[in-house]
């Protein structure tokens, strides 16, 4: 079977920075792929290549079988969603129109939605817990409640492939797990492929098949959590201890941020 997504000797730069040095990987169709690094490691900008919004300086980027740059915005639409770190503050749209807006790419010339997309768009609300928000303006909505209305609209497209950069970051514990509960769902159930940012190691860890660790733009480590969460390849990358064990809920890695207090800097010891 084809990767969904096959990411070969990718650099990207802003001006003349370097932000991206030969980046290649590739996400097996159905997978659960997130990826983890420091602030200004490059992930947001790997994110927007592969959805197309920018372009490398070199590298070859193909998206379900198909070269990327072989693709118009509709036919990409239709096979691919991206909900962006930043989501866009100011639409005067209300909650259930901008969960239709995921139809567009499938709609017949005259753009009217039939039943169907109209019974996605609830079914989407349901999922993500904003059904109840439906008729509010989008400009009235918190920071969290908005990131889920735009995780809808990409549910609501159909997509075979979901990019979501940090789609938990302005969520609370339980949403977090809904999102994560609901990309886990359609990975099982419509063999969907989520390639997502986090910075939570743990979620990541729960619900990760691969990790891509990256640093500096540059991959430094990838594979299952185990392999990638480790203290030697987390401390390489983030500089600050952290304590790793395994997590209580089964055979995968745990994260613990140490506060400085509780490190004895002469003998760079944990103080139990
Ligand atoms: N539009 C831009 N113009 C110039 N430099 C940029 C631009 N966007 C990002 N950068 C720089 O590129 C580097 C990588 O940024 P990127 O947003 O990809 O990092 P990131 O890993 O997603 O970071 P974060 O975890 O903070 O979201 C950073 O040094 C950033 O300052």
């Amino acid at each position: 079977m084809n990767p969904a997504v096959s990411v070969a000797g990718v650099s990207a730069a802003y001006a003349d920075q370097a932000v991206l040095e030969d980046v290649s990987f590739e996400v097996k169709t159905g997978e659960c792929f997130i990826l983890i690094g420091p602030n200004g490691s490059g992930k947001t900008t790997l994110m927007k290549i592969m959805a197309g919004l920018l372009k490398p300086v070199s590298g070859r980027v193909q998206i379900l079988g198909r070269r990327l740059k072989s693709y118009g915005r509709r036919d990409l639409a239709r096979r691919m969603a991206f909900v962006p770190q930043q989501v866009p503050m100011d639409f005067p749209f209300r909650v259930r129109d901008m969960v239709l807006f995921g139809r567009s790419p499938h709609l017949g010339t005259f753009g009217l939605e039939s039943e169907r997309d109209h019974a996605l768009a609830d079914q989407a609300m349901d999922f993500t817990g904003v059904a109840r928000l439906a008729d509010r303006r989008m400009d009235q909505l918190s920071g969290g409640e908005r990131q889920r209305v735009f995780i809808a609209r990409a549910i609501c497209q159909e997509p075979e492939l979901i990019l979501l950069d940090e789609p938990t970051a302005a969520l609370d514990i339980s949403h977090q797990l809904r999102v994560m509960d609901l990309m886990e769902k359609m990975r099982n159930e419509k063999s969907i492929t989520v390639i997502m940012v986090s910075h939570d190691m743990n979620l990541a860890a729960m619900y990760a098949d691969t990790l891509m660790l990256l640093h500096q733009g540059e991959m430094i480590q990838w594979g299952p959590p185990g392999r990638v969460l480790t203290y030697e390849t987390l401390e390489a990358a983030y500089g600050c201890p952290l304590l790793v064990d395994q997590s209580p809920l089964g055979p995968m890695p745990r994260v613990t941020p140490v506060p400085g207090r509780y490190i004895r800097e002469d003998l760079k010891t944990l103080i139990s």
